[in-house]
């Protein structure tokens, strides 16, 4: 395999552990790494060995059909879950370059432990000692894995066959690591080396540790996926207007508009979740006032702008967080999308005459999207859907479509793509203002 990696046998057996883990939720009890995280899963690992076990089980979801092909040549019989998991992740190990001999070694320790396992240690020996035989080109001749035929199917209507490799193509990827400056982008790019992307924002490719960059104690930036940060450009908010940031955490979007001098004020349902906006706050010196409270039950009025970065699939953060296809399987979209339609409707009313909302959602599904602009506008007569607005700089005028920006994956897949994004401005008429 190509450069192998130093590894001692008994290396990285908790962080190991502690993926499978993270992985058997998410392909056996359909639970996102996010809420496994928050109830605990890495609660009693050491700061290295959760970051190693969190990109170990994120990265073996990322591949987890290819390494499902790199081993179905070896297996007679599907094993149970628990070893199925164990081999997809010594699979990928091995084949994006760990040494095999302590992959495998480590592999076998943790099934001997386990009482469910241990009768199948020898199969994970010969198997993964077998995929490390393997040529070293193997695993990128594998194709790219493709989405779930419950998301598959909807974004083929809607985007085509080919757009739709190029997304997986972009998925099967690792992303890169995207920052928002506080003040100047092009000097932060130099100061880090990374690339200043057309839309403002900064790339690296291979970041590290995030925390260790410079900058980041002094809060100069913060990590926002490029086309996360176009919605709040958009907004274009103005030193002392009144802004509303309508489900405001974890405060990436808070922050570009605090960053601007506007008033602002930063709401969300969620105390965890504005617990992490307050910190970053503190961290980057920005300024906002922060409610935490139901959107659809707050009353003040006269906002000079409102961004309703509403919540929804999340389908287009899939490069980013892969657990999604596997843990959700399309069930909760419709309340998602109710709740957006009602949201929209909240927000046009606490908008003062003249005012602008912009409503967005990280989703490729247009019916969190394209569809909620189309039914706004049916539903408010008079309300005005500007266009003019979205030609920001780095957007191409052809990703601007008759309801809004869409953002996808597959765009800028030469510099390695973006997060899908629907972004619109809306204004109201007469009778919504
Ligand atoms: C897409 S996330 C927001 C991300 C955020 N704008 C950012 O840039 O960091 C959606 C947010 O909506 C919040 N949310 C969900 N239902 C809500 C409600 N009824 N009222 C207010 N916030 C809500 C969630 O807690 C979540 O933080």
């Amino acid at each position: 395999m190509t450069q192998a990696r130093a590894t001692s046998p008994n290396d990285g057996i908790a962080a190991r552990r502690a993926a499978l883990h993270l992985i058997e939720q998410a392909t056996g009890a359909q639970r996102l790494l996010s809420e496994s995280i928050a109830a605990g899963a890495l609660e009693r690992l050491s700061p290295p060995d959760r970051a190693r076990a969190q990109r170990l089980a994120t990265q073996v979801l990322r591949q987890l059909p290819r390494a499902d092909r790199a081993l179905k040549p070896f297996l007679v019989k599907q094993p149970p879950l628990a070893v199925r998991n164990a081999l997809r992740l010594g699979a990928v190990e091995i084949m994006e370059g760990a040494a095999a001999h302590g992959v495998v070694n480590a592999m076998v320790q943790i099934m001997s432990k386990g009482k469910r396992t241990q009768s199948y240690k020898g199969l994970v020996n010969a198997v993964l000692r077998k995929i490390g035989e393997q040529p070293g080109e193997a695993w990128a001749k594998l194709p790219a894995p493709k989405l779930p035929n419950w998301l598959r199917g909807p974004l083929v209507e809607a985007w085509g066959r080919k757009p739709v490799e190029a997304m997986e193509a972009v998925q099967a990827q690792l992303p890169p690591l995207d920052l928002t400056a506080k003040g100047d982008a092009a000097a932060l790019a130099a100061t880090l080396g990374g690339e200043l992307l057309p839309t403002g924002s900064v790339r690296l490719r291979e970041a590290g540790q995030v925390s260790a960059l410079p900058g980041f104690a002094a809060g100069d930036w913060w990590v926002q996926d490029a086309a996360a940060a176009v919605a709040a450009r958009v907004l274009d908010a103005r030193p002392g207007e009144r802004v509303l940031d309508l489900c405001a955490a974890p405060g990436g979007k808070t922050m570009q508009l605090a960053a601007t001098g506007a008033d602002v004020t930063a709401l969300d349902l969620s105390e965890a979740r504005l617990a992490r906006l307050r910190e970053n706050l503190d961290r980057t010196g920005l300024a906002a006032r922060v409610v935490q409270a139901d959107a659809l039950e707050f009353d003040e009025t006269g906002f000079d702008a409102i961004l309703l970065d509403a919540p929804c699939s999340a389908t287009g953060t899939i490069r980013r967080h892969p657990d999604l296809p596997h843990a959700k399987d399309g069930s909760e979209f419709g309340a998602l999308i109710a709740l957006q339609a009602e949201m929209i409707d909240h927000a046009l009313g606490l908008l003062k005459p003249g005012g602008r909302l912009v409503f967005c959602t990280c989703s490729l599904l247009p019916d969190e999207g394209e569809v909620q602009v189309e039914e706004a506008l049916a539903r408010h007569p008079g309300l005005v859907n500007d266009r003019e607005v979205l030609a920001r700089p780095g957007i191409a005028p052809d990703w601007i479509g008759p309801e809004g920006l869409r953002l996808r994956p597959d765009f800028w897949a030469e510099r390695g793509g973006m997060d899908g994004f629907f972004i619109a401005c809306l204004r109201p008429g007469a009778r919504d203002g």
